[in-house]
């Protein structure tokens, strides 16, 4: 097992080029499993989400390369395999094999899935739809099974608004008989890509991107080609960093649009932004000023953007508040970042921070995949040396974090973690 460690202070400066959006990768992958014949998804990241769903591929009979981002999947010999334990523990998108190896094999057993833990994450809008759709499902000692004789179109109305149900519904409801509508459905861009290359492969949906999805059941579904949209919370957590120490930087291969919540948020703190077609300049700010935030769903502030901003908003002067609507437990970094000598207060929801604090080197922990985002941040920004563990979780969501900083002039390397280090994090 590895750890970051950033020498801070450096400044960065130069182009940064963002890779396939990662929530996207991981749902499209699981739709190759619909189609009868060869799937080619372009642009995708080389993170470990990828390699493991690519791995899940594998274990139910695909043929899969994956080279230079590219992933060529045969679906040809996929079998509907039971998966209750293993891999899908891994990461939170192996739900997405629920909805994909329902619709395909009306028959599917999937462990219950891992990822970030940001407080309870149910999965029961997902449940939900695929009984609508006429499947019984069960949980088995932490699996989910799932059977249908027939899946036939359904009114679903979500009673929370969900990026993973409303992609699962679409996965289950594209063979199923009949019209589907997805009521109260998630608008975020990742939903857009993934309808796109159902739609590519022979599936009939309108309105992704919007809350009401309508989806008319096909019989078949083959084999295309596609590009993945760029990854829009790699590319804010950039331009936060570009925010936090940066003398200019830019973002390029963005799409502007899905950014600008979070553009908003950077010029009302006081950092120079320019928008370009496909590139985002992110200007040198001496000083900032505080703002507020509330996560929200899209088109609103990304609760993924959350952890990140609040390292930048350590820089800033006066008092900010930063509240998740989304998730209840999304504040690990905090006690992280006070071990660096900011002095947050949680409170509830929210995180008040009352900078400016000049941070100091230190050792801490990423709980989980955004806090790393955000002690890197720190790192960058902080006098001295800081060393990060749980490089996993930042491995699950950013390729080559290490070498795009090192680029723009960061030091920041990996180094082995010791054998006290490993034995500490074993009994912790
Ligand atoms: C792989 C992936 O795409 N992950 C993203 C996805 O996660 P994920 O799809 O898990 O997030 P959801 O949009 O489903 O969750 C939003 C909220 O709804 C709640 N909920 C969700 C489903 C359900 O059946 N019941 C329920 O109560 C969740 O606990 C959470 O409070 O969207 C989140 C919100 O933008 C992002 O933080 C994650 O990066
Ligand atoms: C919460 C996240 O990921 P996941 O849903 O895959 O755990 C994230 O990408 O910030």
């Amino acid at each position: 097992m590895e750890k970051l460690k950033i020498a801070g202070g450096y400044p960065l400066k130069g182009t940064v080029k963002i890779d396939g959006a990662k929530n996207s990768a991981v749902a499209l992958i699981p739709a190759t499993i619909l189609a009868d014949s060869n799937v080619t998804i372009e642009g995708l990241p080389d993170i470990s989400d990828v390699r493991i769903l690519k791995s899940l591929l594998e274990e139910i009979g695909g043929k899969v390369s994956f080279v230079a981002g590219e992933m060529k999947v045969d679906p040809s010999n996929m079998i509907a395999m039971p998966l209750p334990n293993g891999n899908v523990k891994k990461l939170r998108a192996s739900y997405y094999l629920m909805g994909a190896m329902l619709g395909k094999f009306k028959n599917a057993v999937i462990g219950l899935p891992g990822g970030c833990h940001l407080g309870p994450r149910p999965i029961d809008q997902h449940i939900k739809g695929f009984e609508a759709l006429g499947a019984e499902v069960t949980n088995e000692q932490g699996a989910i099974y799932l059977r249908a004789e027939e899946l036939k179109g359904a009114r679903i109305y979500l009673d929370v608004v969900s990026v993973g149900a409303t992609i699962n519904i679409m996965l289950a409801a594209v063979k199923a008989k009949g019209r589907t509508i997805i009521e109260n459905a998630a608008k975020e861009p990742e939903i857009i890509d993934v309808a796109t290359l159902l739609t590519n492969m022979g599936a009939k949906i309108k309105g992704a991107g919007t809350d009401v999805i309508r989806i008319d059941g096909v019989e078949e579904l083959h084999g295309c080609r596609h590009t993945i949209i760029p990854d829009r919370i790699e590319a804010g957590t950039f331009m936060i960093m570009a925010a936090a120490t940066g003398e200019g930087i830019v973002i390029d291969n963005v799409i502007p649009l899905h950014l600008e919540s979070l553009t908003a948020k950077l010029r009302e703190i006081g950092v120079p932004i320019d928008i370009g077609d496909d590139q985002i300049f992110v200007g040198k700010s001496d000083r900032l000023k505080a703002v507020d935030i509330k996560t929200l769903v899209y088109p609103g502030f990304p609760t993924d953007l959350q952890q990140p901003f609040t390292s930048l908003l350590t820089r800033a002067e006066g008092s900010a508040i930063v509240t998740d609507t989304i998730y209840s437990a999304r504040f690990k970094h905090i006690d992280e970042l006070r071990r660096m000598n900011a002095n947050i207060k949680v409170e509830g929801r929210s995180a008040i921070i009352n900078g400016p604090y000049k941070l100091q080197g230190a050792r801490v922990k990423a709980s989980d995949l955004r806090a790393g985002a955000a002690l890197v941040i720190a790192g960058l920004m902080a006098e001295g040396i800081t060393e990060v563990t749980g490089v996993e979780h930042i491995d699950r969501g950013y390729s080559h974090l290490v070498e795009k900083l090192n680029d723009l002039g960061a030091t920041i390397w990996r180094e082995e973690l010791t054998k006290e280090e490993l034995e500490q994090i074993k009994s912790s």
